[in-house]
């Protein structure tokens, strides 16, 4: 998180977008990535910065308020790094046409990138197979979707992910891809798991060591899955990939409101426990099988090399861009 507001004001747009995000109006790593981006060329847009300094410094300051929404996916602030990286221009005219032009190049490569990983999964799973989903992953829908248009027969398991339901959303998707779905409460994942041929997890972040953070309970059921020798597929793509893990950071996991669990007058009748409500966990990378990526599937512990060829060795702040 950043630890200075903004100096100047952003436009309703980017306001509208950070509302969004931290609400879960907007949700999911790889669609706050696509909803940042495009904020930021919203924010270009509808500028009526006077000079490129201003115009910059607008930038700067939608990029911190986009950060500042939500922190776990890493997907979030390489993207706004992805944007201004390439933002040039000695007009705001020509300011502004480099953003938008980077913000189109940015969703471009994020949907391609959907894709390839799709079928790289999609090569993991045989016909008649049987999946056990967590929370809702646009990564892991595009691995099924590319499985059953190679002409594969799924079932899936699907687990509800409380305390939001995710899996409700996974769950109808599924059923629009012709998988045969059947809904389960997350405590009841470890009875299926004999039934079940591979669990297939999203990311909202991967870390240097090979870790998968995604969905609370992730964890668990990796474990889970372990013990029971089902295999374990991440599907990310390489923008879930954190380079400030390369240098030994940790990545910071979510606290969300205690009334996402219990509502107040519930809580009241219960003798008002205290309520922890993480949303996210961290996946040691010996529970994980695969990373699926774009570039390839990978085993979580060979995934630093291809951090270190995408980003680096270290990063800047997203808004040190602009
Ligand atoms: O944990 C979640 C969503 O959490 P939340 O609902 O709290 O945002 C998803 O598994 C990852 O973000 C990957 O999603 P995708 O593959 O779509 O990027």
């Amino acid at each position: 998180m950043s630890d200075s507001p903004p100096e100047v004001e952003v436009s309703p747009a980017v306001a509208r977008t950070a509302e969004d995000i931290g609400s879960m109006e907007i949700r999911g790593a790889a669609t706050i990535a696509a909803a940042a981006a495009e904020a930021l060329g919203e924010q270009a847009a509808g500028s009526d910065a006077d000079s490129p300094e201003a115009f910059r410094a607008e930038l700067r300051a939608a990029a911190r308020v986009l950060y500042d929404t939500r922190p776990t996916a890493v997907s979030l602030p390489n993207a706004l790094r992805y944007v201004l990286r390439d933002v040039e221009g000695e007009t705001v005219e020509r300011l502004r046409a480099s953003v938008r032009a980077s913000v189109s190049e940015f969703c471009r490569r994020l949907d391609n990138a959907q894709t390839d990983l799709g079928r790289v999964g999609a090569n993991r799973l045989r016909d008649g197979d049987t999946i056990m989903t967590h929370c809702h992953s646009t990564d892991v829908l595009a691995c099924v979707e590319a499985a059953v248009e190679q002409g594969k027969s799924l079932s899936a398991f699907v687990k509800e992910t409380r305390p939001r339901n995710q899996g409700h959303i996974t769950a109808e998707a599924l059923g629009e891809l012709g998988v045969d779905v059947t809904l389960i409460v997350d405590s009841a994942a470890r009875r299926y798991l004999n039934d079940v041929d591979h669990v297939l997890v999203g990311a909202d972040s991967i870390a240097a060591d090979g870790s998968v953070i995604n969905k609370i309970g992730t964890s668990g059921l990796a474990v889970n899955a372990r013990d029971r020798g089902t295999p374990i597929v991440c599907a990310a793509q390489t923008i879930k990939l954190h380079p400030d893990t390369l240098t030994g950071h940790t990545v910071d996991i979510e606290m969300r409101d205690e009334r996402e669990v219990v509502d107040r007058e519930t809580a009241e009748e219960i003798g008002d426990p205290e309520v922890l409500n993480p949303a996210f966990d961290v996946t040691p990378p010996r529970y994980v099988d695969a990373i699926v990526t774009e570039r390839g599937q990978f085993p979580p512990e060979s995934i630093v090399s291809l951090m270190r060829e995408l980003f680096g060795e270290s990063t800047t702040e997203p808004w040190a861009e602009a």
